[in-house]
Order: C-alpha cells, then sequence, then structure tokens
C-alpha cells in the first residue's frame, strides 16, 4: 500500500486545517449565493468592483465574437493574437515601463520570472512572508535560495553580502495575507547597492495604490532602475484574469525566450484581454473607486479597533483580524455566517503557525452601510462565541 491519504488526510481534519470549497452560485461580487445561502461577502480580490463590470463584460462578449474563445496555442507558436498584443503595449505605457508580457496566471508569472532570471551558481532572496508563488519559484530556480525576515533591510543585507552569481532579491508589494506595504525605497537602496536586481509581485498593489492606480512603484515614486522586474496580476483590481511581467526590452525578450511557463502553455482566450483593456482603462479613469475604497478602509479600521480587534499595519483593502488558533478562527468565520456575513478564514500553512486570521478584504462595491453591518455581525459573533473562543490574544 504505497499511499496512505486517508491518514493524511485526517490528520488534517484533526489539526482543524481541512480545506473546503465554499460553492458560489452568482456573479463575484459583494452579496453573492454560496452554499445555497444569501451572504454579504468580504472575501474575494476583486478590490474596485469591475469582475462583474457591464462595460468590462461586453467587451468580454464582443471579444469573444470578434476573436473566438481559444486561445487555440502557445504564444510562440500561433497564440499570440492582436488583443494580447495590444494589452501588453497598454500595460507597458500603464507601468511607464518599456515593455509588458503577459502572462496566464499570476503563479506562472513568477515562476517563469524568477526561473528564468537566476539558476544553479546564482542567489534568490526573499521576504519570509512571500505569496506561495515566489516562494515555489525560489525554490525550483535551483539557485541558492535564503529568505530575509519580513520588511528587513538589514536581514536582506547581510544576506546580499554573502550572496553570489547573479542575485534576484524578491518581495510581495502588498503582503497578501497581512495587507502591509514592502518597505521599497529601503530594500530598493540596499539591493541596488549590492549590484542586485529587484522584483516587486504587486499583486495586490496595482488599482489600490498610486493616484492612477500604477501600484507600489507610483506610490513610493520609484523607476525602472529600482524596480526592474514589476509583476502584476490582472485576476484581482483588473477583474479578469492573467498577469503581466514589465520592465526593460531585454527583460521581456529574455522572458519570451527562457520562462517555460510561458513558452509552454496555451495563451489565454483574447476576450480576456478585451475585457482587460476595458477593466484597465475603468481603472485609470475611474478615481472614485480607490478614494471610496479608501473611506472603507479608514471606516473600517476605526470601528475595529473600538471593538477590541487585533488589526495589522494595513493602508489597502486587505484588513485581517488576527485570531490565533485556527479553531478560533474557524468558530469566528462560523458565527459571522450564521449572521449573513462572509468572511473566510486563513489558517497554516498558508499563514505562519498561531496566525490564524479573518482575512477582511473591502472593494468600492461595499457600501459603509456594508462596512457598518459587517462591524455590528462582528461585535454579535465575538459576543456570541464560548468563553475560550472569546480571547483576541496573538498564539
Ligand atoms: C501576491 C500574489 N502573487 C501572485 C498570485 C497569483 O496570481 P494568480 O491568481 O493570477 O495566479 C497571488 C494570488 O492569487 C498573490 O496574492
Amino acid at each position: 500500500m504505497p499511499f496512505d491519504l486517508s491518514a493524511r488526510l485526517a490528520e488534517r481534519r484533526a489539526a482543524h486545517l481541512y480545506r473546503r470549497r465554499p460553492l458560489l452560485d452568482a456573479p463575484q461580487g459583494v452579496r453573492v449565493r454560496v452554499d445555497g445561502e444569501e451572504l454579504l461577502a468580504f472575501c474575494n480580490n476583486d478590490y474596485l468592483g469591475l469582475a462583474n463590470h457591464p462595460e468590462v463584460i461586453d467587451a468580454f462578449v464582443a471579444g469573444a465574437q470578434r476573436w473566438g474563445v481559444g486561445g487555440g496555442a502557445s504564444h510562440l507558436v500561433v497564440g499570440h493574437s492582436a488583443p494580447h498584443h495590444e494589452l501588453e503595449e497598454a500595460l507597458a505605457v500603464f507601468t511607464r515601463r518599456p515593455r509588458a508580457l503577459l502572462m496566464s496566471s499570476g503563479y506562472m508569472a513568477n515562476l517563469g520570472t524568477v526561473t528564468a532570471l537566476v539558476g544553479q551558481g546564482d542567489t534568490v532572496l526573499e521576504d519570509r512572508l512571500n505569496h506561495a508563488s515566489l516562494l515555489d519559484a525560489g525554490l525550483l530556480s535551483g539557485a541558492r535560495f535564503s529568505r530575509y525576515l519580513h520588511n528587513d533591510p538589514a536581514s536582506l543585507a547581510s544576506r546580499l553580502d554573502k550572496a553570489t552569481g547573479n542575485t534576484l532579491v524578491v518581495t510581495d508589494g502588498v503582503f497578501s495575507m497581512d495587507g502591509d506595504l514592502a518597505n521599497l525605497q529601503a530594500l530598493c537602496a540596499q539591493t541596488r547597492q549590492r549590484g542586485g536586481w529587484m522584483m516587486v509581485d504587486d499583486a495586490h498593489g496595482f488599482g489600490c495604490l498610486g493616484a492612477q492606480g500604477g501600484g507600489i512603484v507610483e506610490h513610493y515614486g520609484l523607476g525602472l532602475d529600482d524596480v526592474p522586474v514589476l509583476v502584476g496580476t490582472l485576476g484581482k483590481a483588473f477583474g479578469t484574469a492573467g498577469a503581466f511581467v514589465a520592465g526593460s526590452e531585454e527583460l521581456i525578450e529574455s522572458l519570451i525566450q527562457f520562462a517555460r511557463p510561458y513558452i509552454y502553455t496555451t495563451s489565454q482566450p483574447p476576450a480576456v484581454a478585451c475585457a482587460t483593456l476595458k477593466s484597465l482603462q475603468l481603472l485609470r479613469e475611474e478615481q472614485w473607486r480607490r478614494s471610496h475604497l479608501q473611506q472603507l478602509i479608514k471606516r473600517f479600521r476605526t470601528g475595529a479597533a473600538g471593538l477590541g480587534l487585533q488589526l495589522m499595519d494595513s493602508p489597502t483593502p486587505i484588513q485581517p483580524i488576527l485570531v490565533g488558533s485556527s479553531d478560533r478562527a474557524l468558530a469566528l468565520s462560523a458565527a459571522l455566517r450564521e449572521r449573513g456575513i462572509l468572511v473566510t478564514p486563513i489558517r497554516p500553512p498558508t499563514v505562519p503557525r498561531g496566525t490564524a486570521r479573518l482575512r477582511v478584504t473591502l472593494c468600492a462595491a461595499h457600501s459603509e452601510d456594508d462596512v457598518a453591518q459587517l462591524l455590528q455581525a462582528l461585535e454579535a459573533a465575538l459576543a456570541a462565541l464560548p468563553d475560550e473562543e472569546k480571547s483576541h490574544e496573538h498564539h
């Protein structure tokens, strides 16, 4: 009997780490039907409310009529179509980089970029709280792989001093499970000083940070020399699907030549690129989405602090409530659900042990009333938890 899968599954269940998939029976949005229940949701990454925007849907439908459905081949064979190309040009303008390359997902963009840039004899240094796709990419690359303390330029500097070969420093722009920003100015300065290259995955910053939604590099005013490798994803604030890498002409040409997850996969449906072109336009032009989101973030943080909840240092729509143990996170999420609110618990190994949390995400499609409803439900849910479940301490 080579595989004892049932023992592995039982172990996961016993540790309160078993995952199940809520079944969504509605378009993505603020009011959804999940597992047969109508719920007010605070857990998707559709930060600007574009996933279900009528103009984005129209662009997608018109794109399918004009270009068909399937990409049909990989980009290097005959799958690179005019909408993909147009989107790449628009993304280069948007990111103020010479070029951009469209990828099928953020996971693949990260895997493809890191593995194309470093290999045996090189070094890859990552924030210890980076997204799983970046950590997997570092391991797969075959380069010497080391993780520095979260957002700590001194910890990065000591590793840079020991680095060999080409050195790639990799960080999330906005940390996906905490919502805090990378300390990019200091990290970039250390990296440049010691001849490394900085790669930023700004999956959660694009659309939300910066006056024009240009993400963390716009927020800090960082150029190509500071961040030569910039990754963004299109399934979050853009509301569609896919990802991109932006940088120099040479970087993009190198990825086309060497990034295996780019080369050996079918291109995304061209209609998705048509939809993304429309959502990019809305994301840039409709500034009110970002300012409304900022209002909601302020309202939530003030209310949650008033309830004594342990928040994180986050100026972004990702507003986790630290709970501690996995069973407490599950209990609080269930208590909210009984009150008509959906907030998913996040448990190890997605976050470090003892830091299970409810990852509240806010979205421009929420109203102030929705946030007030969430706060009321949180107050009632906390009061209803059994005594041992009430502590807000960080275990
Ligand atoms: C920081 C970060 N990078 C990359 C990804 C992966 O992007 P995608 O969903 O497009 O694969 C995610 C989440 O999905 C993320 O949070």
